[in-house]
């Protein structure tokens, strides 16, 4: 499912002293199956961005386009629900909400709630736990004896149960150690390649942003500044350095190599791929001119 935002202005507490207006004149474009980060400061506007893509929020003023739907501000609840099976939102820290006794009762109840039989969502259960790498064991645990990183993926396959053509994910990895921050990312890479399920990230990690992302959306004061590929973004120091976005790492540490006079020709590396070939290449230079 394509998604549409036009003219999208978006006002906390109309008509109150604390009115605020969080988006402006937003416009942007996400192509079915395509993997997005959504990138910007602290109250830049992320989180009001992705609650519009289940109905959540509600534009004050342009609109919504999911699908088929089109979402204004006088839209009504009960042509939401629809969406909101299609659209699966894990919000940061997604363990504090599993609350059911069992992983398994944890992970069934979005299919039921959703109207699927008791039967049918024993095994969607089971199936989702597959998808987050989890075995039949954990079925039967308590959600609250599980690792964080465990307790991460039951909450993931909680969302992957109803079956969503979107995923929109705030923060997905915040608070996991290296190890578990990387199998997380790279499951979700996997269910954009082998279910086509769109994905949307919200994230602090420009490192996870440079290897997983394919088109960035980046937001200041409420405003999409620029659209582009992960490399764009992250090579347009006018724009980071002003905006405050911190580079990937590897960009930060080619830069240093650089400076120093390391011999390079081609573009910055922005992720862990690129910046491998970097290496490969100045090695490969260092070795010829030992050779001369
Ligand atoms: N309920 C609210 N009432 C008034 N203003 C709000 C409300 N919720 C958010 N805001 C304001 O809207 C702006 C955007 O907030 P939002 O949470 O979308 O930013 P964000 O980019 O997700 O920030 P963070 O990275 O800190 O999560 C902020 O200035 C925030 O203070």
């Amino acid at each position: 499912m394509e998604i549409l935002f036009k003219n999208v202005d978006y006002i906390y507490q109309p008509n109150s002293p604390f009115q605020f207006k969080a988006l402006t004149d937003v416009n942007l474009k996400i192509e079915s199956g395509s993997f997005m980060a959504i990138i910007g400061k602290t109250g830049s506007g992320k989180s009001t961005l992705i609650r519009h893509l289940n109905g959540l929020l509600k534009p004050s003023s342009g609109e919504v386009k999911i699908g088929n739907l089109t979402i204004t501000s006088s839209i009504k609840e009960s042509q939401l629900s629809d969406l909101r099976r299609k659209v699966g939102m894990l919000f940061q820290f997604p363990e504090q909400q599993l609350f059911a006794d069992t992983v398994e009762h944890d992970i069934e109840f979005g299919p039921i709630n959703f109207g699927t039989t008791k039967e049918k969502a024993k095994k969607i259960a089971r199936e989702s736990l597959k998808k987050v790498g989890l075995n039949d064991e954990f079925l039967n645990r308590s959600p609250l004896e599980l690792s964080g990183g465990q307790m991460r993926r039951v909450a993931l396959a909680g969302v992957l149960a109803v079956k969503p053509d979107i995923l929109v994910l705030d923060e997905p990895t915040a608070g996991l150690d290296f190890i578990g921050k990387k199998e997380i990312m790279k499951l979700i890479k996997k269910l954009q390649l082998e279910e086509h399920t769109t994905i949307i990230l919200v994230s602090n990690s420009m490192e996870d942003v440079a290897d997983y992302a394919e088109e960035v959306i980046l937001l200041s004061k409420g405003k999409v500044i620029k659209q582009a590929s992960p490399n764009k973004i992250f090579s347009n120091k006018e724009i980071t350095s002003a905006l405050g976005i911190e580079t990937p790492q590897t960009t930060v540490l080619a830069e240093f190599l650089l400076e120093r006079g390391v011999d390079f020709k081609g573009s910055l590396p922005i992720n862990e791929k690129s910046f491998n070939n970097f290496l490969k290449k100045i090695f490969e230079e260092k070795k010829k001119t030992r050779i001369l």
